[in-house]
């Protein structure tokens, strides 16, 4: 897949002298979903606003379809759609003006039947003459996408999308994401619900203290660092851990009565037989085994702890 985004050692520093980006390089696919991921200020809402042309880069270079965003900022602008984190509404428009008005300033002629689609399809369609400050806080995030997608841009930037928003509202959000995929926009999303992003994402960044420590694919990340655990239920509770048994490097729970494994559930082989059988050679009798999978939440904080 080509690169619709470019990003090339991009670096900001604030006035304040602050550096929030420090040499960050990252290409952003044509139709992908990419999950961008950090803990708080990593530096994710700086780097959209620079692809998008709000923040200025300090140095470096972001093209978006081959338009660079500070020299050819109109062209570039006109490709991206940007939901932004903080909700930022007019409180007296209504919801179909406000989305009608957006798209024209891009400049695109007016298309009433596709508003109409994009509020049924956010299900704000009932509400589109009332005025947003009517709204409840879920609706108003529904208004900022419609706005987002009002002039039909290529690429759909999402930040925190579904924060303080309910369950059945955030599924139905990712229901539209899924709808924008398949209609070939590309999608770069910041998340905190980092399940979310492990059930959506084509591929995974993460980002902190100003600097990417990884871009990958999901599938492969999760198979490179997705560790497994076995948590081994006794029969009878011990002590200590039989010296015999040391090479495993099992952890004892508090009860006494679990014992837990953790393996590369990459690697050809796991252990897990020859640890069976010395549990059994040390006089261990189990009650019972369970294996749990690494989630990317478990790989994120591993990867930002490492960084600390
Ligand atoms: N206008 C500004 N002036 C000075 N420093 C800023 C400015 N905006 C952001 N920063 C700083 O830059 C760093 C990155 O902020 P940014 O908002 O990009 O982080 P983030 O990853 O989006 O965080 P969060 O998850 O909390 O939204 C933070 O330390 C923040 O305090």
């Amino acid at each position: 897949m080509a690169a619709i985004v470019s990003v090339e050692n991009l670096r900001k520093v604030y006035d304040s002298g602050f550096e929030a980006l420090k040499g960050v390089d990252l290409e952003i696919r044509e139709g992908e979903i990419l999950a961008l991921l950090g803990p708080n200020g990593a530096g994710k809402t700086t780097l959209i606003s620079t692809i998008c042309g709000i923040t200025r880069p300090t140095s470096g270079r972001v093209t978006v379809a081959g338009h660079d965003v500070v020299t050819d900022y109109r062209a570039s602008r006109r490709l991206i759609g940007l939901v932004p984190q903080e909700i930022t509404l007019e409180p007296f428009t209504k919801v179909m003006v406000a989305a009608r008005f957006t798209r024209g300033l891009f400049g695109k002629a007016p298309d009433d039947a596709y508003i109409e689609r994009l509020l049924r399809q956010l299900s704000l369609w009932d509400k589109r003459e009332a005025m947003t400050k009517e709204l409840s806080g879920g609706m108003k995030r529904r208004v900022l996408i419609a706005k987002a997608l009002a002039h039909q841009p290529r690429i759909l930037f999402l930040d925190e999308p579904t924060a303080g928003v309910d369950v059945d509202l955030r599924k139905s959000m990712w229901e539209v994401v899924e709808a924008l995929r398949a209609d070939g926009v590309t999608i770069i999303l910041t998340t905190h619900y980092i399940e979310e992003a492990e059930a959506i994402a084509d591929r995974i960044a993460v980002i902190n203290g100003g600097r990417i420590l990884l871009v990958e694919e999901k599938d492969r990340l999760m198979r490179r660092m997705g560790r497994k655990e076995l948590t081994i239920e006794l029969q009878c509770p011990i002590d200590a851990i039989p010296e015999t048994l040391a090479a495993f490097e099992l952890v004892r729970g508090e009860d006494g009565q679990t014992l837990t494994y953790s393996y590369d559930r990459a690697a050809e082989r796991t252990g897990i037989v020859t640890l069976l059988s010395a549990l059994s050679e040390a006089g261990l009798v189990l009650r019972d085994l369970q294996t749990r999978q690494n989630s990317l939440e478990d790989i994120f904080v591993g990867l930002v702890r490492e960084e600390a």
